[in-house]
Formats: structure tokens, sequence, C-alpha cells
């Protein structure tokens, strides 16, 4: 059988800074550290923040929309904003209410396309279901869209031969982690669980694009774990507690955890941030893992940092080339 990762050599990688040493039987999964790949990413962000800043005497900027009060999605917020401030992007966020109407949310957006020092601009997902979010995502400025929601990027991203504007961010921190711990894409065999436009769906595009064979299960596909136990690659993107378990998985199979739920511990109360894979059994049948939290999470909003220094550059193309 080909192997999708050599043992050996993912084993000298465990010693570097992004992923934690295996047991010293051999037996257990590289956990990815998602942190450092990001801190990595955000320290070269900010040294094209610093340049920007001397070259165009402007500072990069994000501009975030938040309707209602979804409480991933204020965890988002609330790492974006910390994570501009350390690489020195302005960013701004317009909150609307959970019954915001159409008009209201579409002026915010049109407001942040015209508004000069916004050079990205994300609208947190999912809106409330009385939104068009076909209508919202499509008025964002291509330009701006360092989400790469705008359907225009997502048609490019899935269109042969054609490169979109701006990768969206949750897929291109699972391609970073991949691409990091130099697993293979190419022909491999991927399974992508959920569909959602702003993770699976994206990610799955971007798999194929790298020329893996990828299929995509959800909530009304029978038996998943039929197609899961046969993946080299497993990408869970459901947002469901404990989905994944290890007899879903083949041996050696690289496992990248996207969902993200707040489950209660009974005892204490206290909330706990918790991923689809049931961990304590993936990690005796993978060979990579990662986590939630601390894997993709961190290396998402690093991503969206990038994205929007790109759309920050190639606004000001003319004068960020003078000095860098
Ligand atoms: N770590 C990160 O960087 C990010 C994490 N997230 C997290 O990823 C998760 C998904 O987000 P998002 O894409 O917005 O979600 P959506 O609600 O848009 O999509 C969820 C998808 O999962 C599928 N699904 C639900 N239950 C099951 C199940 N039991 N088995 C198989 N598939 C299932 C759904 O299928 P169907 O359509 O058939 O109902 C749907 O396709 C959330 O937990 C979110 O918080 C999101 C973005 C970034
Ligand atoms: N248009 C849009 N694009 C998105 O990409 C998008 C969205 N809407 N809506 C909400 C979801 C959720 N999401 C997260 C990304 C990172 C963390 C993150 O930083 N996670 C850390 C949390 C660490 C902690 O603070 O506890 C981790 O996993 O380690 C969380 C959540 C992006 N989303």
């Amino acid at each position: 059988m080909r192997r999708l990762l050599c043992r050996a050599s993912a084993y000298s990688r465990s010693f570097s800074s992004s992923s934690s040493r295996p047991s010293s039987h051999g037996e257990e999964a590289i956990i990815i550290d998602g942190k450092s790949v990001a801190d990595e990413i955000k320290q070269v962000v900010a040294k094209e923040v610093a340049t920007f800043k001397k070259s165009v005497g402007k500072t990069p900027g994000l501009g975030v929309i938040f309707v209602g009060t979804r409480r991933e999605s204020e965890l988002y917020v609330h790492n974006k904003t910390i994570a501009c401030a350390e690489t020195g992007i302005a960013s701004s966020c317009t909150k609307l209410s959970e019954n915001a109407s159409e008009e209201e949310v579409l002026a915010s957006v049109m407001k942040y396309n015209e508004d000069p020092s916004v050079d990205g601009i994300l609208v947190q997902l999912p809106l409330p279901k009385h939104l068009n979010e076909d209508k919202i995502m499509s008025s964002i400025s291509l330009l701006k869209d360092v989400d790469g929601c705008h359907p225009m990027n997502i048609g490019s991203l899935a269109l042969n031969r054609k490169q979109p504007l701006f990768i969206p961010c949750t897929a291109k921190a699972c391609l970073q982690i991949l691409l990091k711990n130099s697993i293979q894409l190419s022909g491999r065999y991927a399974v992508v669980i959920g569909c959602g436009n702003i993770s699976g769906l994206p990610i799955s595009l971007l798999l194929q694009k790298h020329n893996a064979t990828v299929t995509r299960v959800h909530a009304l596909t029978e038996t998943p774990e039929d197609y899961t136990r046969r993946a080299d690659i497993v990408i869970s993107a459901a947002g469901c507690p404990n989905l994944v378990r290890g007899d879903w998985l083949k041996r050696e199979a690289v496992v990248l955890d996207v969902g993200i739920s707040h489950t209660q511990d009974p005892s204490s109360g206290d909330l706990h941030l918790v991923g689809d894979v049931c961990i304590e059994e993936a990690r005796k049948v993978a060979s990579v893992i990662s986590p939630v939290p601390g894997g993709v999470g961190p290396v998402t909003i690093a991503m969206l940092l990038q994205n929007t220094m790109l759309a920050a550059k190639s606004r000001h193309e003319n004068d960020y080339r003078k000095i860098s």
C-alpha cells in the first residue's frame, strides 16, 4: 500500500515547532500545532504591513459585518481583532441585530466597499435565515473579498485553469497545514465531511484543484464511514462533536478537524471548544491530526490577515512596489 506520509519522516518532523511529539512507542498520531503555523504567517504579514505603511503611507484595513450573536462567530471576531492588532492591520466591526433588514446589511457592505481605508471585507456567516445570503455576498466588491466567499471567487475556485482573486481562508488554512507537513495531495483520496459555503465546499474545491480525488459527504449521506474508511485524508467541517470515530479512519490517515462546537461540562458547567473528531480514538489510528482547539482555527485567522494584505498590496500596487 502506498503510504501518504512516511512514518520516519513524520517522526523527524515531530521535533519541529509546528507539531507535538508522538509517544515514545511511535504508535500515536502527530498532533499539529496550528498556533505556531499561524505565528509564522503572522510574522511575515506584520513585516509586510510595516513596509506598506512606509511606502504607501496608509494602514491596511479590514471591515467585518456581524449580524446576530452566534457564539462561533463571536469567537472568530474576537480572535481576528486581536490578530489584526498584533500585525498592525486596522480592523473595524459593524454589528447589526439578529433582525436587521437586508437593506441595512447591504448598506453596511456598500459603506465598506466605498471606504478607501478598508481593503478587505468579511461578512460573518451564517446570516439569519430571513436574509438572502447570495445577494449579500454578491454585493461585496470582488477586490475586497478577502474571505473568498463571493460567488465569483467560489466559481473561479471550481473552474479548471482559473484562479480566484482570493482563496477562502479556512480552505487555505487546511492546504497550508497539509503542505507544511509535506502531505502529498495529488492522486490521493480525500473525504470532506460537510459542504458549508465557508468551510466544506471551498475545502473540497481547493483539494480538487491540487489534484486530489475528492468525495463530499453531508448530513444526508448514508454511512459516511464507508467513504472515510478508504480515505488518505479526512477533513471534517460539520460542527458535530464526536462525529468522526477511530473506526471511521484508515490506518495512517491524515485528519484535519475544522468543526467548532461549544459543549458544556456537566459537572462544572464550563464551556469547552470541541471539534468533530473523537481525538482519543483517532490518535491511535491516524498518522497526523489537526486538533480543535489549536489547529485549523488560528491558521484561518492568519490567512484572513494574509488575504487582507494581498488586497491592500494590489490596490496600492505602484506605491508598494517603490520600496519593497
Ligand atoms: N476552524 C475554522 O477555521 C472554521 C470552523 N468552522 C466550523 O466548521 C463547522 C461547519 O461550518 P459551516 O461550513 O459554516 O457549516 P454549515 O452549517 O454551512 O455546514 C455544515 C455541513 O455539515 C453537514 N453535516 C451536518 N451534520 C452532519 C453529520 N452528522 N454528518 C455529516 N455531515 C453533516 C451539513 O450537511 P447538510 O447540508 O446535508 O445539512 C452541511 O453540509 C462549524 O462547526 C463551524 O463553526 C467554520 C469556519 C472556519
Ligand atoms: N464569512 C465567514 N468566514 C469564516 O471563516 C467564519 C464565519 N464567517 N463565521 C464563523 C466561522 C467560525 N470561524 C472560526 C475561525 C477561527 C476560530 C479560532 O480562532 N479558533 C481557535 C479558538 C481558540 C480559542 O480562542 O479558544 C482554535 O480553534 O484554536 C474560530 C472560529 C470562522 N468562521
